[in-house]
């Protein structure tokens, strides 16, 4: 497993030492229920964009798979045993710290204008008067890394000093990003994202923890899709992503500072299927997104078909660049994303909470670079009971669950995809039992503002799981995160397809 830039060193049963020469990624893989630390003891070294520390030592669990790489060399310390572990001197990072750097020149000629300064005599794009921030869509096949690139990509803006807050938006429902699977989200990123199991692959939301704890977490703006594939509902899909980007371009409106760090965008890998069911309505969903972030390049990883399917539609309105795929990539199949789901939903209720792998003992470290007092980041989520007339509940476009033969003779069920459809716990077969729903921003007080899909364009405040139905008595139990406590009358939530089980 020995790659030419690095030496392995045991220093005991459970930890080795690993030097790595310049331009040189350790990669490594976990099982279910094992954990690694690693520590970086000399040099510089990064995981996905994000800095580690020397001396710190930072904890990894739940599956994850990831890469320390570093561009001067160092030394890491790690402790635990993964499924894989090797080290690599074939990576992408100098294409993509070029692209970095291009988008750079783009934020800060784009901040000149906001400052009114005069344009720098080497500027080649001063003639442009107007010069845009970059707003980037990340496409690629499935398994091709479109999630890491943006993180890095993220990461690297923020770090480079001039206190840029870029938007990272996750269009890809089946990752879950900040909250849970369903929903598509996007927040201001001020700070790297750190890297520590997959149910955070985007960092900490600030959702469910405690104010002290999520004090460094995000505050993501999210809506719900309700399912993990783009051919359950094209049209809502279109539609969320239409109102995401409406609602970040109105977060910019007031500040010009973030609009000139600009975004990146993560998409799902349907976005690049060229066959199959999910192509159909592919091209419209691009266009969305290309239209709502008013985006002006695109990035095609590792894919050659798309990237000239993509320069034939958009090369002449906006710079389409293809970029490498990495080698280190880990093709994940359909049980592993499904436990990464599970995970997400067990971290969004509960919190993270990694055990250190045998060997280290268990105080303070640092996971995902996150100061956890106690050595945790445990959340006491609540349990509450409200009536079925509490709390209003709907699915997107999907048939209610009145049997065929209720309806009147002769009458077929014909269902539009989106509309709102209400679902009554106490119905049989109801779906409810497990079903993760999300809670709405409250309506339009402004009753004449009201229109009837409005729900649909309704962003989330938080997301509740249904754990238990009481059909007799008319009542069922919902798992929240605490802050939700005593809210949940009136309020409107929507179900989708997942549903959650301690
Ligand atoms: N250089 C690397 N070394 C080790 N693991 C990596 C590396 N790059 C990415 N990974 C891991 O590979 C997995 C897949 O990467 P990623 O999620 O970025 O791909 P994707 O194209 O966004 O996936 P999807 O098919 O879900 O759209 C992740 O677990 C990620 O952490």
């Amino acid at each position: 497993m020995d790659g030419k830039g690095q030496t392995e060193v045991n220093i005991d049963v459970n930890t080795r030492q690993w030097n790595l020469e310049p331009g040189a990624e350790y990669r490594f893989e976990l099982d279910p229920c094992t954990s690694l630390a690693i520590k970086l003891v000399y040099g510089q070294a990064e995981i996905f964009g994000a800095e580690l520390a020397e001396g710190n030592t930072y904890l990894f669990g739940l599956e994850c798979k990831a890469a320390v790489y570093t561009w001067q060399g160092c030394t890491i310390e790690v402790t635990g045993l993964p499924s894989t572990e090797y080290v690599s001197d074939e990576t992408p990072m100098h294409a993509y710290a070029n692209v970095h750097l291009a988008l750079e020149q783009m934020r800060v000629r784009a901040l000149r204008v906001v400052h009114g300064s005069p344009p720098s005599s080497d500027d080649e794009a001063d003639s442009d008067p107007n010069p845009d921030p970059p707003r980037v869509l990340i496409l690629g096949p499935e398994n091709s890394g479109k999630t890491t690139v943006s993180k890095i990509l993220v990461n690297y803006a923020v770090r480079t000093g001039q206190d840029w807050v870029p938007m990272l938006v996750n269009a890809d429902p089946g990752e879950g990003g900040w909250a849970v699977p369903g929903a598509i989200a996007a927040a201001p990123i001020s700070s790297p994202i750190q890297t520590s199991t997959p149910a955070t692959t985007l960092g900490c939301a600030a959702s469910s923890a405690p104010t002290h704890i999520s004090s460094n977490g995000l505050l993501p703006l999210s809506y719900w899709y309700g399912h993990a594939e783009m051919k359950r509902n094209p049209l809502l899909m279109d539609r969320l992503i239409r109102n995401l980007g409406e609602n970040v371009s109105e977060r910019w409106d007031h500040d010009p500072q973030g609009r000139v760090a600009g975004l990146i965008m993560d998409t799902p890998s349907s976005f690049a299927a060229s066959s199959g069911a999910q192509s159909e309505h592919r091209h419209s969903l691009i266009k969305a997104c290309v239209d709502a972030f008013r985006i002006n390049v695109i990035l095609v990883v590792g894919h050659e078909k798309l990237n000239v399917e993509m320069q034939r539609t958009y090369g002449n309105r906006m710079a389409v660049v293809k970029i490498p795929k990495s080698g280190g990539v880990v093709e994940l199949d359909a049980s592993y994303r499904e436990r990464v789901r599970k995970y997400q939903l067990q971290n969004y209720m509960y919190g993270k909470v990694l055990q250190p792998p045998p060997g280290l003992p268990t105080k303070t470290y640092l996971q995902g670079g996150e100061q956890t007092p106690d050595q945790t980041l445990s959340l006491a989520p609540v349990s509450s009971i409200v009536g079925f007339n509490d709390l209003t509940i709907y699915r997107i476009g999907e048939e209610t669950m009145a049997p065929t033969s209720a309806l009147p003779i002769g009458a077929t069920r014909v269902v539009s995809e989106m509309q709102p459809l209400l679902v009554d716990p106490a119905q049989p077969g109801s779906g409810l039992y497990n079903a993760v729903l999300a809670l709405l921003a409250p309506p339009n007080p402004d009753e004449s503002e009201r229109y009837d899909e409005e729900i649909l364009d309704l962003p989330v405040v938080g997301y509740l799981v249904v754990t238990a139905l009481d059909i007799p008595n008319k009542r069922m139990t919902i798992l929240s995160p605490n802050h939700w406590q005593g809210s949940l009358m009136g309020r409107t939530a929507i179900a989708g397809s997942f549903e959650w089980q301690e």
